[in-house]
């Protein structure tokens, strides 16, 4: 059954209007849900080990009931979830739930039999203090599909926020190119498809669905998203339809919320759209242009997430009609690029700019770090948007990204040929002599093994790199880099290999688990990015007693303390952050770091176990954002 969704709801906003109102009774019963459905959550994740996954939470009177009508129009659930009597039996004591129902104060309820009642405050199941519905939008998310950290963060930040309590949502598009399809082979079609207005046409989508670690993972489902090459672009450059194709995937992140009943509920109008970077952030604009118009969504709230402010999806200005937007909401998308940028005398430098959109429309700003938070609201680091973002300072927050330690840890990572930990750390030598062995260069534990892992990209500073092979090979180090991009750089790395057999490989391509044994048998990682949000790979080598060298820049110099033997408790720091960006400082940096090396043995396994010991988990950084979250609630959306 085609589901007239956004289409048909913003297309006519006249009949829409009055079954809108009425729907915001319903909406407000949705805000108890959530909590509810935390509890179902945990009866899901006993069932699925008992049986099916599949086995419906809800009745078979509901099962059989009509369904709903979907769009934003979609009325909330009338009954509260029974469990089903089939495999009861099996599930254990605390499972034998008659109802769940919500007191007046901040508790859930549990009723669990007439005789005995138990109240389990949520604060000791779950260490969120308020638990919401969350919605991240995002371009990419591992393992399903990753093009570098945004991919780590949006495939790891979900599970930790769900795990402190939240019902958590991941909206990404269902990528299928050949190589990595097999990605998605656990998620199934969920029946809902929408007709998208835009480009011109109706567009339609569907939507896949995964429940994994306590987040409902939803694809999008388009042709667009399905073709060879990296999830952005391919040898020619990115794709040409990159603004229609994340176009739909806002539309559709919209609608999901409303239209998809994932674990029976769906997750209604009061939710936290987390959106990420320039391909998420038409959503906080079409909250504001095309739902909360109409009374839909004002319970709900955005929170533009700048992974990195290189990106920001800009188009020419008339493809504005393309978007499927009132006409009167250009000025929020509106950008004119500065004279010297433009190509020639004609040229207005007219655009539309989707990360503008969302800065401009979005409750609150998170960058992820703090001192990436001052960097982009400068002329030097704001790429065009520093007035913009200064303009919302009050609103603005860097929160420092964690880790996904199920994921990066030496003492478990099934990458590596040999684990280690801060206690013993013999494995790391081993990891070195294997990973020596695989690419061929002499093995020798005496000789400092330099790695850098990223992607070959003027951001990084590949060029400061290339600039100082001359001079670093003539010490006697060793050099690995792992990396994929500019095809020119690429040719560089080739070539640099056949120049220097035994002391530099350049791997280019993009393999994970090569990145895992980089990081683990390098003894330095070298980072010498112009500008850097946050950085994972220096948390990654901090976490596997790899001594990070930075630029002392946004997230690396927040993450990296310089090394110094003279500290108050003695030695400190966890590697160096050098200051300015030449190439004489980074090579003054790595000469340090690779004296240190050779001669104050004592001295580097106390940096290895600094870095190591060090809370690298996204705990901390979980609990910043519900802070957001909660100041974003205490206020009126920013755009009604
Ligand atoms: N060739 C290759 N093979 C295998 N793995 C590779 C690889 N090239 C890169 N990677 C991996 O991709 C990730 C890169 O993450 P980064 O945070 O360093 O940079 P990125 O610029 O992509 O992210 C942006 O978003 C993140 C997340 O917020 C910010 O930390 C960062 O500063 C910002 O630029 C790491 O997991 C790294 O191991």
């Amino acid at each position: 059954m085609a589901t007239p969704g956004v289409g048909a709801a913003c297309l006519a906003p006249s009949a829409a209007a009055a079954p809108r109102r009425r729907a915001a009774d319903p909406a407000r019963a949705c805000s108890a849900r959530p909590r509810l459905s935390l509890v179902r959550r945990r009866c899901v994740a006993e069932l699925s080990r008992e049986g099916p996954a599949s086995r419906p939470l809800h009745s078979p009177a509901q099962q059989l009931a009509p369904p709903v009508v979907p769009g934003f129009l979609a009325p909330a659930p009338q009954a509260p979830p029974t469990l089903p009597d089939a495999g009861v039996g099996d599930l254990g004591p605390e499972l034998l739930l008659e109802g769940i129902v919500e007191d007046s104060v901040d508790r859930t309820v549990i009723v669990a039999s007439e005789q005995d009642s138990e109240i389990i405050d949520s604060k000791e199941q779950f260490p969120a203090k308020v638990t919401r519905s969350i919605v991240f939008v995002t371009g990419e998310a591992a393992p399903y599909a990753k093009s570098g950290g945004l991919g780590d963060v949006c495939g790891s930040l979900p599970i930790a926020l769900a795990a402190r309590g939240h019902r958590v949502m991941v909206v990404m598009p269902r990528y299928l190119n050949g190589s990595s399809d097999k990605n998605y082979a656990k998620a199934f079609y969920t029946g809902k498809h929408i007709k998208i207005p835009c480009f011109g046409g109706s567009h339609e989508v569907t939507f896949f669905h995964e429940y994994r670690d306590s987040v409902d993972w939803v694809f999008v489902d388009h042709p667009s998203y399905h073709r060879p090459g990296s999830l952005y672009g391919d040898n020619f450059g990115a794709f040409g339809d990159n603004q229609f194709r994340y176009t739909l995937l806002c539309y559709a992140a919209c609608e999901a919320p409303l239209i998809l009943e994932l674990g029976g509920y769906i997750y209604g109008q009061n939710c936290m759209f987390v959106v990420n970077d320039w391909h998420a952030s038409l959503v906080p604009v079409l909250l504001a242009s095309k739902y909360r118009p109409y009374g839909v969504y004002r319970d709900s709230r955005s929170t533009l997430v700048i992974h990195n402010l290189a990106h920001q999806g800009v188009e020419p200005a008339n493809t504005y009609p393309d978007l499927g937007l009132p006409p009167e909401w250009y000025g929020a998308l509106e950008w004119v690029f500065p004279e010297w940028a433009r190509r020639h005398a004609l040229d207005k430098g007219e655009a539309v700019n989707f990360l503008k959109g969302a800065v401009v429309t979005a409750d609150r700003i998170v960058t992820v770090s703090q001192g990436y938070s001052w960097e982009v609201t400068t002329a030097e680091g704001g790429q065009g948007l520093n007035e913009l973002l200064s303009s919302r300072k009050s609103v603005l927050n860097g929160i420092v990204n964690g880790i996904d330690i199920n994921d990066w840890n030496p003492t478990t990572d099934t990458c590596l040929p040999y684990h280690y930990s801060v206690d013993d750390l013999s494995g790391k030598a081993k990891c070195k002599a294997e990973l020596q062995k695989e690419l061929g260069l002499p093995v020798r534990a005496d000789v400092p093994l330099i790695g850098f892992i990223g992607r070959l990209d003027y951001q990084k500073g590949i060029d400061l790199i290339k600039m100082a092979i001359p001079d670093l090979m003539r010490e006697d180090v060793q050099f690995v880099m792992l990396g994929s991009g500019d095809p020119i750089f690429e040719g560089w790395m080739r070539s640099t290999e056949s120049s220097y057999k035994e002391k530099f490989r350049g791997w280019v391509g993009f393999s994970v688990p090569v990145s895992h044994r980089i990081t683990a048998g390098c003894d330095i990682l070298l980072m010498p990015s112009r500008f850097e949000p946050c950085g994972l790979n220096q948390l990654y080598a901090m976490q596997y007693g790899t001594i990070p060298v930075v630029h002392a820049t946004g997230g690396l110099r927040d993450t990296v303390e310089t090394f110094n033997p003279f500290g108050k408790k003695g030695e400190e720091g966890t590697g160096w952050a050098f200051s300015p960006l030449t190439v004489d400082k980074m090579l003054w940096a790595l000469r340090t770091a690779t004296s240190t090396y050779r001669e104050h043995k004592p001295s580097w396994e106390g940096l290895m176990k600094r870095g190591m010991s060090k809370d690298h988990t996204w705990d901390h950084a979980a609990e910043q954002y519900e802070q957001i979250f909660e100041w974003a609630f205490v206020d009126q959306p920013y755009v009604m």
